[in-house]
């Protein structure tokens, strides 16, 4: 089913989003004034090294987290995590392992989101979401240890759809998987997105994915937003010097104006 949203805007609107931490002696700005839009069926790549603030942003973007300045609004509302309520975000996190219950079969945590449905429907509907994510239903009753990391990795995307998200943040999510394993992954985000039409932020190092992924692309350096553009724009003719850099060290070098990319 299609990501439900009433309102007409942009899915996630993030205007002039600040987070500071420590002391008022000695404060520390995670994001200083960061804002983005990103809409229905879109995807926000967002690259940015170790320290950049891409995990703050993620809190922020999930309700985990308010922010100390500016707001982000889903679906022209303030998330906010309550327990027993189902958010319109979720998160895929880097480790498929430590996201999957080990004691539970793969089945029941899939279900998770799932509970307010009858027993029937419920299996009937994890049946269907195992079978969207690429994985034989039959083995639902099975546990996570059974799994590779690319099919625990599939589980978890569909225990996150099992939520009916708004929003989909992939964190990492491939980064911990075997090359050949995360260009499965990012084509399942993809076709997944085609039928569900989430928004999605996809948080990542690797620039490859982003340039399969991103709609937009947001360059955060020490908590600042360097730059937001267009995927073909940033990816021809990146503005900052930092990005240049980031794109010719990943070997993804910005591309010849003739140059088809994508
Ligand atoms: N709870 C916290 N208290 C104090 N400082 C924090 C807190 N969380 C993050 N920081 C600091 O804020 C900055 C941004 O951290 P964040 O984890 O968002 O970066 P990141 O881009 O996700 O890094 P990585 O790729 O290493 O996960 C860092 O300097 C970090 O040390």
């Amino acid at each position: 089913m299609p990501a439900a949203t009433e309102h007409p805007g942009p899915v996630v609107q993030a205007e002039h989003v600040s987070v500071r931490y420590g002391s008022r002696r000695h404060p520390h700005d995670a994001l200083r004034d960061v804002s983005f839009q990103v809409r229905q069926g879109e995807t926000l790549a967002v690259i940015g090294e170790s320290g950049a603030g891409k995990s703050t942003l993620t809190r922020v973007v999930a309700g985990l987290e308010q922010p100390t300045g500016g707001q982000v609004r889903i679906n022209g509302r303030i998330p906010v995590v309550r327990s027993g309520v189902i958010s319109p975000v979720q998160i895929v996190f880097q480790n498929p392992l430590l996201a999957l219950n080990p004691h539970c079969s793969v089945g029941a945590s899939v279900a998770e989101p799932l509970r307010a449905l009858p027993r029937r429907a419920r299996a009937e509907r994890v049946a269907a979401l195992v079978d969207a994510v690429g994985l034989n239903p039959r083995r639902a009753g099975e546990r996570p240890g059974a799994f590779s990391g690319g099919q625990l990795q599939r589980l978890v995307l569909a225990r996150a759809l099992a939520a009916e998200p708004q929003v989909l943040i992939c964190d990492e999510a491939t980064s911990a998987l075997d090359v050949s394993v995360q260009a499965q992954i990012v084509n399942l985000i993809l076709d997944l997105q085609a039928t569900q039409n989430y928004a999605c932020l996809f948080v990542t190092h690797d620039l490859a994915a982003a340039r399969v992924v991103a709609d937009q692309v947001m360059v955060l350096r020490q908590g600042r937003c360097l730059e937001l553009a267009p995927a073909g724009q940033f990816f021809r003719q990146p503005s900052s010097d930092y990005a240049r850099s980031l794109l010719t060290l990943s070997g993804n070098r910005p591309a010849h104006a003739h140059e088809e990319i994508l």
